[in-house]
């Protein structure tokens, strides 16, 4: 039976030192951090994490600024939004709830906030730091997979690492930062041959498909640590459910670690929203 890696208390914790942290740059900079969450159109799931992140944020004193559009709100009004945004100094992080409705250009968006202000990581700007391993702000969801893995396995130099997914927002950057904390990475995809093959040869298999219970026991080495970043919604007789992309159930039987959906990498994620507004708030500052 692996250990459960338990996302919930791992990012109360997170959320505990946010929290300190916060209190300590009020008293020294006289200033609220401030996080700017635009949600364009009627997404459920969308709604719900937005209303998480805003609840996390007033837990640990960050003052929230919510912006809801609707689906069909403009290019230019959406542009015009994140401007004043980026100019309001009340505001330190913005975040555009992805993915956006298809007439509008998330690309353009993204590059479009303040680099100091993008607390999700998603600017060129972030991403090239990333990648050549210069200071910059993180992208939330692989910060939260690597904390749970370093927290786990300790070091992980040497670990052969087998990403599932390629997206910008979860899969590139997760093989970022484990190849930067010395990991031999491998990144498989809806193109790769074999996958099961491959993923049998990692010591840590990060999931982040979109994919309900895509990952199975017969996939993993046994004692291997496993982090699934899925969060799909399926009905279970009639019932609305949460999944990850691993089977849960076979895995947890093989693997030496998991993490569980919900209660994962979720928790996670927002915890490193909150902490990545009090550095953005902290590099806005003069000193
Ligand atoms: N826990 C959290 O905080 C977060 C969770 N998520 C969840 O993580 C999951 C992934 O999100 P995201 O990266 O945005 O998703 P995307 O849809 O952008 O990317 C999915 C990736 O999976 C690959 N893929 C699809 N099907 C298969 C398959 N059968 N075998 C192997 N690879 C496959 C795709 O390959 P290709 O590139 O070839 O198309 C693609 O690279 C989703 O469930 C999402 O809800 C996302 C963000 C945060
Ligand atoms: N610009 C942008 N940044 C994001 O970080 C971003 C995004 N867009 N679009 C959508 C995805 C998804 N995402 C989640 C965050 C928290 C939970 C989370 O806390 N989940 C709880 C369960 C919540 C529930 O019950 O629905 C859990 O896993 O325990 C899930 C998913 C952030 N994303």
């Amino acid at each position: 039976m692996a250990q459960i890696i338990d996302g919930k208390k791992m990012s109360a914790k997170i959320l505990e030192q946010v929290s300190v942290d916060v209190d300590e740059f009020k008293e020294r900079y006289g200033i609220t951090p401030g996080l700017a969450v635009v949600l364009v159109g009627e997404d459920p799931a969308s709604q719900v994490y937005v209303r998480n992140k805003v609840r996390r944020a007033t837990e640990v004193g960050i003052r929230s600024f919510e912006h809801r559009l609707a689906a069909n709100v403009s290019q230019e009004k959406l542009d015009s939004i994140v401007d004043e945004l980026n100019r309001n100094p009340e505001v330190h992080g913005i975040l555009v709830q992805l993915p956006l409705p298809a007439n509008l250009d998330e690309d353009k968006i993204v590059d479009a906030i303040d680099p100091k202000k993008d607390v999700d990581g998603f600017h060129s700007l972030n991403v090239a730091a990333l990648a050549t391993g210069k200071p910059g702000l993180v992208p939330c969801t692989p910060q939260g997979g690597m904390t749970m893995l370093q927290e786990t396995l300790g070091d992980l130099t040497g670990k052969h690492a087998v990403v599932i997914g390629r997206s910008n927002i979860v899969g590139k950057p997760m093989a970022a930062l484990l190849l930067q904390a010395n990991c031999t990475v491998t990144m498989v995809h809806s193109r790769t041959r074999d996958i099961a093959m491959l993923c049998r040869q990692a010591d840590i298999v990060i999931a982040a498909v979109g994919s309900p219970k895509l990952v199975t026991a017969e996939w993993i080495k046994p004692g291997a640590t496993v982090i699934d970043v899925g969060i799909n919604a399926i009905s279970v007789e009639g019932a609305r459910k949460l999944v990850g992309d691993v089977d849960f159930a076979t895995v947890e039987a093989v693997a030496g670690a998991i993490t569980p959906v919900p209660g994962g990498v979720g928790p996670m994620t927002i915890a490193n929203l909150m902490q990545n507004t009090l550095k953005a708030a902290r590099l806005q500052q003069p000193d």
